[in-house]
């Protein structure tokens, strides 16, 4: 059986980057750009006014006295020189007349009408944003390779772009397999259980930054998921829950190997998700997921998503991990590596961990309760008050919460 890690290593081998589609702007939000955006002209595009106020020549300054002989708002430019001694009113972002090199706001003079004083002395240079102060043309401002946040999109439309280039998102196909699986809006009837494997799943795909398409649930029998399998290798991953054990009913393996594909792996040391399966099928990654719940779960987190991320051009894959002080005793006393659903919180500057509660691989409850992965060592047990290694799921606990009651 092969480790976490190497099981990592071998599935990342196979995951190529998609190639780029242009998204416009907007639409680039999450996604990685694959080009070197470059500043095609200087931002801003001339020295202007940071100020409401009255704009100058300082070395034309006598006695803290300024004529005011002119009105610049934004928007507008002003061609005629402003001679030593005089200013003009000027409005925030309009580029600077010739012969002005300073700004004095509105609030630190006082008015005289036509005649204005400065309340104070004034520096010369200021309140005066220069030319290509943000950037200046030609230099590499967004790199291929980085991942398009709001300012990179800001950014992008300042340099007067209306699309973007990126990794096209991966379109991951999921599958359901057994009789036993109603699809939700069903009763619960003896013996069958609500597919909600496909559900989680396609979320976890689409807080990837994937697309998910539901190939619906198939039957437990060969030609069923050797069907519904071939469906999936119009996406760029297939990913299918249940079905991978030794079961008598268990065909998603052999339907894999019937249609040709080369089977990587069918085992990884861990708990949950140790039946996995991973293959490659007409060069499309096949994910062969444990079908318990929770199982389903680790293993797309610890397997699928990196893979999505690299497809989609990211570098960064793995979720962070912390040190935290673990709150109660807790061992793992089986023979694989327990991935421990745990509670993380801060408590000032640590990080304090507690399990779920009952480890259950068919107990999604321990998920929902849960925003870590706490990853024990065989046959090892943590007394309280151990540090320990977890895996954030989310940060969402790191939030500052709304204190005012009326809130
Ligand atoms: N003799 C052995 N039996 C089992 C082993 C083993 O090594 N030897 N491994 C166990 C482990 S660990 C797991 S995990 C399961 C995995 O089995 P399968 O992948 O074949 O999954 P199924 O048998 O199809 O289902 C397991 C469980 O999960 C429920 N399930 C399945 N699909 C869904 C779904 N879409 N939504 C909700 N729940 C689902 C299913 O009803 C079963 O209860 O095998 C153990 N057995
Ligand atoms: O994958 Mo199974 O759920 O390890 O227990």
């Amino acid at each position: 059986m092969i480790s976490i890690e190497e099981a990592q290593r071998i599935i990342l081998g196979r995951i190529d980057p998609l190639q780029a589609e242009k998204v416009t702007c907007f639409q680039g939000l999450n996604r990685v750009t694959t080009e070197d955006h470059i500043a095609p002209w200087d931002i801003p595009p001339a020295d202007n006014s940071a100020m409401d106020g009255f704009a100058f020549n300082h070395a034309g300054l006598v006695d803290g006295t300024l004529r005011v002989t002119g009105f610049l708002p934004a928007g507008e430019v002003r061609e005629t020189p402003v001679p030593p001694g005089e200013a003009i009113k000027i409005m925030t972002g309009a580029p600077l007349p010739p012969g002005c090199d300073s700004v004095v706001p509105i609030e630190d003079v006082e008015d005289q009408g036509e005649l204005i004083r400065l309340r104070g002395p004034v520096k010369a240079g200021s309140h005066v944003r220069q030319r290509g102060e943000d950037i200046s043309r030609g230099q590499v401002v967004i790199r291929a390779g980085s991942l398009l946040r709001p300012q990179e999109i800001g950014m992008l439309s300042a340099m007067g772009n209306t699309a973007v280039p990126v990794h096209r998102s991966a379109r991951v196909a999921i599958l359901s397999t057994g009789d036993e699986l109603l699809e939700p809006g069903s009763m619960p009837v003896p013996g069958k259980v609500i597919n909600s494997n496909s559900y989680s799943l396609a979320a976890q795909v689409l807080d990837a930054g994937g697309e998910p398409r539901l190939l619906g649930i198939a039957a437990d029998n060969l030609e069923a998921t050797c069907e519904k399998i071939q469906q999936g290798l119009e996406c760029d991953l297939l990913v299918i829950s249940g079905g991978v054990s030794v079961g008598d009913r268990d065909y998603v393996k052999a339907a894999i190997e019937q249609l040709g594909g080369e089977v990587g792996f069918w085992k990884v040391d861990m708990k949950p998700g140790k039946p996995l399966a991973f293959a490659m099928l007409n060069g499309t990654p096949i994910f062969a997921l444990p079908g318990n719940p929770v199982a389903a779960m680790v293993s797309f987190e610890l397997f699928v998503r990196p893979c999505i991320l690299k497809a989609m051009g990211h570098r960064g894959v793995f979720r962070p991990r912390v040190q935290a002080t673990l709150q109660e005793a807790i061992a793992n006393k089986g023979g694989r590596p327990h991935l421990v659903r745990g509670i993380v919180s801060r408590n000032g500057e640590r990080y304090q961990v507690s399990s779920t509660g009952n480890q259950s691989s068919g107990r999604l409850s321990s998920l929902v309760l849960g925003n870590a992965l706490m990853k024990l060592a065989p046959e090892t047990a943590y007394p309280a008050g151990s540090e320990i290694e977890v895996i954030l799921l989310d940060r969402g606990f790191e939030m500052e919460e709304m204190r005012d009651a009326a809130l």
